[in-house]
């Protein structure tokens, strides 16, 4: 409970008391010229002998738009620490989690220790004047927190307990928070509000590391990495660098890059921005998209090489279109404009525009942010783009192998081990299979198959690709033999071809010569000169 009255009292003595007995006797008896200075002086006096000091924590702050994030902090904190004590209590759904927070109800107190402090919340609650009209909820309703203790602990309350309290606070905010899965919206349904060129919805992925079926040594540093980035806020601080990293993961379609994403936003517990590219006008679009995104995120962009080209595959696009719809364009006006309209919304990001969206300026606004891209062919991309520091750690995702075989196994199946494996082990050395192949032999089929059906079938799929391979290298070999062939051919046609041609020349080199040795008739019926 906060200190009671008779709490202070007790501890402030009767000194306090006697001066409230002078100050009442000299309202009364003293000219008003002199009460106001006395009664300053009095309440100086009283504060020099009450022993606590108050802390308040509004919960919005400048302007009164945004919400304190110490409020929020202090909400969650008391909320999982001392609101058991409290015997009132209030619901509210906070803007950033969606989840329902209990908090103290107004006028409501209890209390915390630290370090053997004995310290008080209480929690009281403003209302707005009655003429008030306002369109935010939230201005109705000016809640703060206070905090109370005694004097003599400033400084480890202010220093050390505070900012426990907030740290704890965002702690559970991260952790208790929902995370969201946004998308950028088209330029022209903005709206003209800021807010709405994101649109989100709750991220409820459920991939992590554990399911993720991977070599364990590169998962392992793959986790080392992330969770070393997101504790590394004074170092980056230090060195003098924004606190972001890129990751680019590459390798074939099948092989866990979206998994992978997912289970860092799950790892981290970070949002994930999922930006498509090609929705976006021009660079100074991107570089406003790239700051309406928050720290603790992820912003991904899926097959790099696919969006940067984005001309040339509207283009390529529009050509098609064009000759499906031409007739009717030339017909019809409306059509006619539509179509000027769609090529003037032709993006114009260009490499320069996506690089400083990485790492120009802007970049630095907000903190905590990894940047991942995806593609399937890493030597399309354009060095400068994934040059380290840009995307710090590359990351190939390849074919399964043994190690993610069994990661799967586990996860699909639960087992470690069974008398199929050193055959898949085999198998899986010979021919190249992707784990979302393996993944979908592995899930047993509606009515309950067991694991031995599962591998079994496993093990077909994977003769089936061995077949297939030695099939395709066959093809393959024999194209070749077939080519070496035809190239002999040609070449044996090409020699013969000189041969007679230097027959020819021998023939009529004899000829000329039998002309300069004078026979005169020959001469002039080879080369027909003469005549
Ligand atoms: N390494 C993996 N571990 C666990 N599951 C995987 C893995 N790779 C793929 N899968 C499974 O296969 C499915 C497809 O994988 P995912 O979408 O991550 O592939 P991708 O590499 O992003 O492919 P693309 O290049 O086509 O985008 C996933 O839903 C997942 O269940
Ligand atoms: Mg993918």
């Amino acid at each position: 409970m906060i200190p009671s009255a008779g709490e202070l009292m007790a501890q402030v003595g009767s000194a306090i008391a006697g001066l409230m007995v002078a100050y009442a006797m000299f309202q009364n008896y003293f000219p008003h010229e002199l009460v106001r200075p006395i009664k300053r002086y009095t309440q100086k006096v009283i504060s020099y002998f009450y022993p606590y000091l108050h802390i308040t924590i509004p919960e919005y702050q400048g302007d009164g738009f945004e919400r304190s994030k110490a409020f929020v902090a202090v909400e969650r904190y008391l909320n999982a620490n001392s609101t058991k004590q409290a015997q009132r209590l209030q619901a509210n759904v906070t803007r950033d989690s969606e989840t329902i927070v209990l908090t103290m109800a107004d006028r409501e107190e209890v209390t915390d220790e630290y370090k053997g402090i004995k310290l008080w919340w209480s929690s009281s609650l403003s209302t707005p004047s009655q003429q008030s009209i306002s369109f935010y909820p939230r201005e109705d309703e000016k809640r703060r927190f206070s905090l109370t203790f005694h004097k003599r602990y400033r400084d480890v309350i202010i220093d050390n307990y505070l900012k426990h309290v907030l740290d704890e606070g965002k702690a559970i905010t991260v952790k208790q928070r929902q995370r969201k899965l946004f998308t950028n919206n088209k330029s022209d349904s903005w709206h003209g509000y800021k807010r709405s060129m994101w649109s989100h919805v709750i991220f409820e992925h459920p991939a992590t590391f554990d399911t993720l079926a991977m070599d364990p040594v590169k998962k392992k540093d793959i986790i080392d990495d992330l969770t070393n980035f997101s504790k590394s806020k004074d170092y980056y601080a230090k060195v003098g660098k924004a606190w972001k990293r890129g990751y680019l993961l590459y390798g074939p379609p099948g092989t866990g890059k979206s998994t992978m994403i997912a289970s860092m936003a799950n790892l981290l517990k970070y949002d994930i921005y999922d930006l498509e590219l090609t929705a976006v006008k021009d660079n100074s679009e991107l570089r406003k998209l790239l700051i309406d995104t928050s720290g603790k995120s992820i912003i991904v962009i899926e097959d790099i090489d696919c969006s940067l080209d984005l001309t040339g595959q509207r283009e390529k696009k529009k050509e098609k279109e064009d000759e499906d719809k031409k007739k009717d364009e030339e017909k019809d006006p409306i059509k006619k404009k539509m179509k000027e309209m769609e090529e003037n919304k032709t993006s114009q990001v260009t490499l320069s525009g996506l690089l400083n969206f990485i790492d120009g300026l802007w970049s630095a606004c907000g903190s905590e942010r990894i940047i991942v891209f995806t593609t399937n062919y890493k030597e399309k991309l354009d060095p400068a783009l994934i040059r380290r520091g840009r995307m710090d750690k590359h990351i190939e995702l390849s074919y399964c192998g043994f190690e993610a075989f069994k990661a799967l196994a586990k996860s699909y199946l639960d087992i470690d081990s069974h008398d199929l494996f050193d055959e898949v082990r085999g198998l899986l050395k010979e021919t190249k299979i992707t784990p979302a192949d393996v993944a979908e032999n592995l899930m047993p089929k509606l009515g309950g198959e067991d694991e031995e059906s599962c591998l079994m079938r496993l093990v077909k799929a994977l003769e089936e690709v061995k077949e297939e391979e030695k099939r395709k290298v066959e093809e393959e070999e024999k194209l070749k033999a077939e080519k070496l062939a035809k190239e002999e051919e040609e070449k044996k046609e090409k020699e013969k071809e000189k041969e007679k041609e230097k027959e020819k020349e021998k023939e009529n080199g004899e000829v000329i010569k039998g002309d300069s040795n004078g026979t005169l008739e020959n001469g002039v019926k080879e080369n027909g000169v003469a005549k």
